[in-house]
C-alpha cells in the first residue's frame, strides 16, 4: 500500500525500525566507557543492511540486529539493558573479556535472548534469585571469571532450554541448586566457594566442573562424609558434631605431637646424611640432574634447607595446590611424547591431580631474573582458551614448565589418530568451535603480550589441547623471548613461516600464518609437516596451503576432495566450511603485506556459522528449533581462490 509521499508502508516500517535500532545502539554506546574508541564507527547510518553489518560488533539478519559481539574491546562501565530493549530481534549478546562492572545486568528484560556471554569482566555482587525468571529461550549463559558472590540464583534451574552454564572463577557460595534439566550439556562451577552435596542430577558431569570448591562433595567428587542435619534435629546434631570434631581434633593433635617427637629424634640421628629420595620413574626416564648431585656425583651433603631450595618449584599462580619438584619426582610418571624441545611427562601427585612437566634445554641464554620475570608475566594470563602455566623450575642448563594435565590430549591426536583409537572423528561443528576458541585465545595473547612480535610463536595442532567440553586450550605460547635464537629455526613454528624462510624475519602477522595452516589442517585432516617435508625434497607442494590451492583450483564448485571426509559435513554447512577454508588460505598468503592481520582474521572467523544462515554464533549445540531454512551455495560463497 502506498503511503503519504508515495513511499510504501513496508518501507516506512523498515526505515523506522532501522533508525530506532540505530538510536538504541547509540544510547547503549553512550552508556559505556569506550576509552579505546572501539565503537568508533557506531555513529550514523544504519547498523545493518540485509545480513551485512555496517557497525562493528553488530550481527545482522534481514536488516535487523540479532546479536552484539563486543569481545576483547577494552569496554568499561555498566550495561544499559534498557537501551538494548529497543532491539526486537536481539537473540545473542557477548561482552566477554572486557572490563564491564556493576551488578549482573537485568537481562530478563530481554526475554528473547538465547545466549549471553559475560565472562571475564568485573561484574560483582549477588545475583538476585529471580534474575533469569521467564527466560524460556535462554540456552547458553557464560558468567565465568567475574566477581559474583552469594548463592547461585535459583531461577537458573527453571530454564527449560538451558544447555550451557559457566559460572567458574567467581565467589559463589552455598549449595548448588537442584538442576532438573535433562539437557544441560555443560556446567562449570569450578573455583568458587560452594559447599554441600552436588545434586544427584549432576553426578554424571565431569569432576573438573566442580573442582576448586573445598566444601563440595558427592558424585562425581568424593562421597559426602556426613549427611547434612535436618532442621528439626539441628540443635542437638550440631552439638554432637562439635563434640565429634573436638574429639577428632584432640586425637589428631596427639598423633601429630607423637609424630613430631619421632621425626625430631630421627633427624638428630641422621642430620649429617640426608638421603635423596630413590630415583622415580620420572627421574629415571628424564634423567633429571638435581644440582647437588651433578656437582658432587653423590648425594647432597649440604644442609636440608639448601636441598629443599634445589627442589623448589616457582609457582606463578596463587590459586593452585602447592607441591615441589620432589613431589613430582616421587610421583609415578608417564612420557607423553617428545617434541622439538624435549620430552613431556605426566606426573600424578599424591592428591590425585595430574600435572605435565615439559623440559626445555634451549633456553640457556636467558638469565634467571629475565626468565623469572617472563614466567610471572605468562602466569598472569587468564583466558578460557589458554592452558595456564602453573609453575616452573629454573636451572641454567634446563628449565621445566609445569601445567595441568589435559585428559583429552591434543587436537593433533583427534585429527590424525582417532581412527586408530577407535573414536569417531571430530565433526564440523566441533572443528568450527575449535577454530573459534583458538582465535579467541590468540586475540587475548595479542592484547596481553603486545610487546611480543609473535605472541604465540608455536601454534600447531599438538599445542592445542582439548578440554572435556572440546573447547581448545592453547599451550606453549609466549616462549619466543626465552628460547635461544640460534635454535629457534629448528624448533618453533613461527620460524617455519614464509617470511622467515625468505627474509629471516618474523612479524606480527606470523602467528596469522600458523593459524592459517592450523585451519587448513582442521578442515582437510592433512598433517602439515608432511607437506613441509615434501617441499624440502624439491616438490612444488611446499606447504599445505599450496596443496589446497592446487586441488581446489581444479574443482569447479564445491572442492569436496579438499575437505576431510570424516567431518561428515552436511550440505547445509558447505557454504560456511568454504568460507573458513578461504579464511585459512588468506592467512597463508605468502606476501606479508597482503596477509590479513590477526584482528581482521578473528573478525572473519567470528562471522562463520555452523550452518549457512545460522543465527547463533556459539552454535555447536544449537537445537533443531534453531535450524533456519538452509540454502545451497550462493554466488557470494562460490569458491574462488584468493591469491
Ligand atoms: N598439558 C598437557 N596435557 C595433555 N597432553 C599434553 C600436555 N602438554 C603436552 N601434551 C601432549 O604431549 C605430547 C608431547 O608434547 P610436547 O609439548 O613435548 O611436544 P609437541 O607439542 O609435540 O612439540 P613441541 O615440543 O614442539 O611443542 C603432545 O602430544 C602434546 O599434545
Amino acid at each position: 500500500m502506498e503511503g503519504i509521499l508515495g513511499i510504501s508502508s513496508n518501507k516506512v516500517a523498515t526505515t523506522f525500525s532501522a533508525s530506532s535500532e540505530a538510536d538504541s545502539l547509540l544510547k547503549f554506546k553512550s552508556s559505556l566507557d569506550d576509552q579505546s574508541n572501539a565503537l568508533a564507527n557506531w555513529n550514523s547510518g544504519s547498523p545493518c543492511i540485509g545480513d551485512q553489518a555496517n557497525w562493528i560488533g553488530v550481527l545482522c539478519m534481514k536488516g535487523s540486529v540479532w546479536g552484539l559481539q563486543l569481545e576483547n574491546r577494552g569496554l568499561e562501565g555498566e550495561i544499559d539493558v534498557d537501551s538494548l530493549a529497543g532491539l526486537p530481534s536481539l537473540r545473542t549478546l557477548s561482552f566477554m573479556n572486557n572490563s564491564f562492572n556493576g551488578p549482573m545486568p537485568e537481562i530478563k528484560k530481554l526475554g528473547a535472548l538465547k545466549s549471553v556471554f559475560l565472562s571475564y569482566n568485573r561484574f560483582s555482587g549477588e545475583i538476585p534469585a529471580d534474575s533469569f525468571e521467564g527466560m524460556s529461550y535462554l540456552k547458553k549463559l557464560h558468567l565465568a571469571g567475574n566477581q559474583f558472590e552469594g548463592a547461585i540464583p535459583s531461577s537458573l534451574t527453571q530454564l527449560p532450554r538451558l544447555l550451557e552454564l559457566r559460572l567458574e572463577g567467581n565467589q559463589f557460595t552455598g549449595q548448588i541448586p537442584a538442576f532438573a534439566q535433562h539437557n544441560l550439556l555443560l556446567l562449570d562451577v569450578s573455583n568458587n566457594e560452594l559447599d554441600g552435596p552436588i545434586p544427584a542430577s549432576l553426578a554424571n558431569m565431569n569432576s573438573s566442573s566442580f573442582s576448586g570448591n573445598e566444601g563440595l562433595c558427592g558424585a562425581p567428587l568424593s562421597p559426602c562424609t556426613a549427611a547434612p542435619a535436618s532442621s528439626d534435629k539441628k540443635g542437638s546434631s550440631s552439638f554432637t558434631a562439635i563434640l565429634i570434631y573436638a574429639i577428632v581434633a584432640s586425637v589428631l593433635f596427639l598423633m601429630a605431637l607423637v609424630l613430631l617427637i619421632f621425626c625430631l629424634r630421627r633427624r638428630n640421628q641422621t642430620s649429617q646424611s640426608i638421603e635423596a629420595p630413590p630415583p622415580s620413574n620420572l627421574q629415571k626416564k628424564a634423567s633429571f640432574k638435581e644440582e647437588g648431585h651433578v656437582r658432587h656425583g653423590s648425594p647432597d651433603n649440604s644442609s636440608s634447607g639448601k636441598k629443599a631450595e634445589n627442589f623448589k618449584l616457582s609457582f606463578v599462580r596463587e590459586d593452585r595446590e602447592k607441591f615441589d619438584l620432589q613431589d613430582l619426582l616421587k610421583a609415578s610418571a608417564e612420557i607423553l611424547g617428545s617434541g622439538c624441545f624435549g620430552s613431556s611427562y605426566k606426573a600424578a601427585l599424591f592428591s590425585g591431580s595430574a600435572m605435565v612437566v615439559k623440559r626445555f634445554r634451549q633456553m640457556n641464554n636467558v638469565g634467571r631474573e629475565e626468565f623469572q620475570e617472563h614466567m610471572r608475566r605468562l602466569g598472569r594470563l587468564r583466558h578460557p582458551n589458554l592452558l595456564p602455566l602453573v609453575a616452573y623450575y629454573y636451572r641454567k642448563e634446563e628449565k621445566l614448565l609445569v601445567s595441568d594435565y589435559v585428559e583429552n590430549g591434543s587436537l593433533a591426536v583427534y585429527l590424525h589418530s582417532n581412527h586408530a583409537r577407535g573414536k569417531p572423528a571430530l565433526d564440523w561443528p566441533t572443528r568450527l568451535k575449535v577454530v573459534k576458541g583458538v582465535a579467541k585465545g590468540l586475540t587475548y595473547l595479542y592484547n596481553e603480550l603486545p610487546s611480543l612480535i609473535a605472541p604465540h610463536g608455536h601454534l600447531k595442532s599438538s599445542n592445542v589441547l582439548l578440554a572435556t567440553t572440546l573447547e581448545p586450550l592453547l599451550t606453549d605460547y609466549g616462549l619466543i623471548p626465552v628460547i635461544n635464537q640460534e635454535n629457534a629455526q629448528d624448533l618453533m613454528v613461527a620460524y617455519k613461516s614464509p617470511e622467515y624462510l625468505q627474509n629471516k624475519r618474523i612479524t606480527k602477522k606470523t602467528d596469522v600464518w600458523s593459524l592459517g595452516i592450523l585451519i587448513l589442517e582442521i578442515l582437510t585432516g592433512k598433517f602439515p609437516a608432511n607437506f613441509l617435508q615434501q617441499g624440502q625434497q624439491g616438490s612444488d607442494q611446499d606447504d599445505l596451503a599450496t596443496w589446497v590451492r592446487l586441488v581446489a583450483g581444479e574443482a569447479d564448485q564445491w572442492p569436496a576432495e579438499v575437505f576431510d571426509k570424516e567431518m561428515r559435513a552436511k550440505s547445509e554447512s558447505e557454504g560456511e566450511m568454504l568460507k573458513l577454508l578461504k579464511i585459512g588460505l588468506r592467512c597463508c598468503e605468502g606476501d606479508v603485506e597482503k596477509r590479513w592481520d590477526m584482528k581482521e582474521v578473528v573478525q572473519k572467523i567470528e562471522e562463520v556459522r555452523e550452518k549457512d544462515n545460522d543465527e547463533d554464533f556459539y552454535s555447536s549445540y544449537a537445537g533443531e528449533s534453531d535450524v533456519r531454512s538452509s540454502r545451497g551455495l550462493s554466488d557470494e560463497i562460490n569458491f574462488s581462490i584468493p591469491i
